[in-house]
């Protein structure tokens, strides 16, 4: 083991428990072969058990994503555990990764079970995985809130009936960073066979101390912390990825650990589930924020221009936020554009190329400079393809000062071309409706958001929808240099994604 922490990361399982998150089973792969080029330890692909379309997901990573460990989630009953191996048995390294609670008021109040019979459940739910996996990982939910004696026993008995991992869990983000690596010390000194495991710790953000309570703990003794790029998770989230492995690198001087991250995946990494999970950045976020490395202040840029140390503790071309020499505009050609998209870190193939290139020169021609933002956005846009059911072909829309607005939409799919028109409270809400229609879909917006991809009137506006059908939430996503087109489309993405997910007989992973 040596000085290196163990990153195992936790993206598609709590980083999926967002409200709001639903990754299908392509989305899912995707994300885990980009994890696996960033290069962390052991992705958590899913918890089987909690429907068809996680264990698809899970099963899926398991048998296409070499390299990193793939870990499934179980509750500590057979159940779980039995499905959770159905899963992720394809894999080159499997690990089951089953937990059960062990404070007071998670056992007295949601598990009904005494300290004793959580103890028994322990044993025999370890030693069921351990049947199927050498690899097996024990976590105490909610342990940073648990009697220390008590989970030390919880512990032991794990590490004794064949676990390789004990994780503790900050469940709820209460602990404060002393509070905790003393904890990590007291399970440490408390646990007598804890040589023949590791440590792992999973720390929620719900006071905004989830990093500096993982660096707590690893300074104290863990070595492997659990993590989700850009901060997902439940409620607040869990410990940002990025955040964790650059304040362990910015700050060996303290730590002296290194993880086996490639650092310039983790811009692209973090884009790209921001992108998918339609979870945007906030702009001011450490590390992968659109102001991480902004410089407004003259004083700041008189430092900067001059040392760029003065004000930048870490390079933002370490994180693979790359800068071109090449401009790009409608006299460009294919070779550049296929280049610069690769250095970006896209990798396309021929149709995906074809229609990227496409979209490029027609973009090319409303906008006079194409930025690598723009390129990106292309880019996400065509990973995020599904097949689409409705293709937009004609969207007119009336609105003004005294007017009521009112959209006509014509779709066409392989057999039938279908017009409608309504009126709205706004464009865009006339826009919807006409859309839901002509598709014969009611689905209910729950989310809409617009991001302009640059600065300037020509830039390209992003639109994410959430809709609500059958209380599962779909995302779409549409872009144009026209907002109005980008909301519609990205409106008739969600309904076209509903009805793709519920044809296919993949059920969504996502709540
Ligand atoms: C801290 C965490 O992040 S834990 C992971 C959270 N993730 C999820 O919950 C994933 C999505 N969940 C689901 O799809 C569902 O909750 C399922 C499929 C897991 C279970 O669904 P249901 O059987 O309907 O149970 P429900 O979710 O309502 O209640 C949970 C049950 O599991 C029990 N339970 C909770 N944790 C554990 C555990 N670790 N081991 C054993 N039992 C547990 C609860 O006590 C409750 O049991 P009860 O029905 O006897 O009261
Ligand atoms: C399942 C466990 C590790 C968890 O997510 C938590 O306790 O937060
Ligand atoms: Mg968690």
């Amino acid at each position: 083991m040596g000085n290196k922490v163990f990153i195992f990361d936790t993206t598609l399982r709590d980083g999926e428990q967002s409200p709001g998150v639903s990754l299908n089973k392509k989305e899912k792969l995707d994300i885990a072969v980009q994890l696996a080029k960033l290069g962390v330890d052991i992705i958590e692909a899913g918890f089987p058990i909690a429907s068809p379309g996680d264990f698809e997901a899970v099963k899926a990573i398991a048998q296409n994503v070499s390299g990193p460990v793939i870990c499934a989630l179980a509750r500590i009953g057979f159940g779980d555990i039995d499905r959770a191996w159905e899963a992720v048995k394809y894999a080159k390294r499997a690990r089951i990764h089953t937990f059960i609670a062990t404070s007071d008021i998670h056992m007295k109040y949601k598990l009904n079970k005494t300290p004793e019979e959580v103890l028994e459940m322990v044993a025999l739910g370890v030693k069921r995985a351990k049947g199927y996996t050498d690899d097996v990982e024990f976590s105490a939910e909610d342990a940073s809130r648990s009697d220390l004696k008590f989970l030390c026993k919880v512990f032991e008995t794990a590490i004794a009936c064949g676990a390789t991992t004990i994780n503790v869990p900050d469940t709820v983000g209460y602990a404060t960073p002393d509070e905790f690596g003393k904890f990590i010390a007291g399970i440490k000194a408390g646990v007598p066979n804890i040589d023949q495991a590791v440590i792992s710790v999973h720390c929620h953000n719900d006071l905004g101390l989830a990093v500096a309570n993982s660096l707590a703990a690893v300074k104290n003794g863990a070595q492997q912390v659990e993590c989700a790029l850009n901060g997902l998770g439940e409620r607040a989230g869990n410990a940002a990825l990025e955040e964790f492995v650059m304040g362990l690198y910015t700050r060996r001087d303290i730590y002296g650990y290194d993880t086996g991250i490639n650092y310039q995946e983790i811009y692209r990494t973090s884009r790209l589930i921001s992108s998918l999970t339609g979870m945007p950045v906030q702009p001011n976020k450490a590390v992968v924020g659109k102001n991480a490395f902004a410089h407004e202040s003259g004083i700041h840029q008189d430092g900067v221009l001059k040392e760029r140390t003065t004000y930048e503790i870490m390079n933002p071309q370490m994180l693979g936020m790359v800068q071109s020499n090449l401009v790009f505009g409608k006299h460009s050609g294919r070779h550049g554009f296929k280049q610069r998209l690769e250095e970006l870190g896209y990798h396309l193939n021929d149709p995906e190329m074809d229609q990227a290139f496409k979209q490029f020169k027609e973009l090319a021609d409303k906008k006079k400079q194409i930025t690598d933002a723009d390129l990106q956005a292309l880019a996400e846009n065509l990973m995020r393809n599904i097949p689409e059911k409705w293709h937009l072909e004609y969207l007119y829309i009336c609105s003004g000062t005294g007017v009521t607005p009112t959209a006509t939409v014509r779709v066409v799919s392989e057999d039938q071309v279908v017009e409608e028109a309504s009126c709205g409270d706004g464009p865009i809400n006339a826009a919807f409706k006409s859309l839901e229609r002509v598709t014969g879909m009611g689905v209910t917006l729950q989310h809409y958001s617009l991001n302009a991809v640059t600065g300037g009137k020509d830039a390209i506006g992003e639109v994410t929808v959430k809709v609500e059908y059958n209380d599962k939430v779909f995302t779409g996503h549409g872009i144009s240099t026209d907002v109005l087109e980008a909301s519609a489309l990205a409106y008739l993405n969600a309904i076209n994604r509903v009805i793709y997910e519920n044809s296919n007989g993949e059920e969504i992973t996502g709540k």
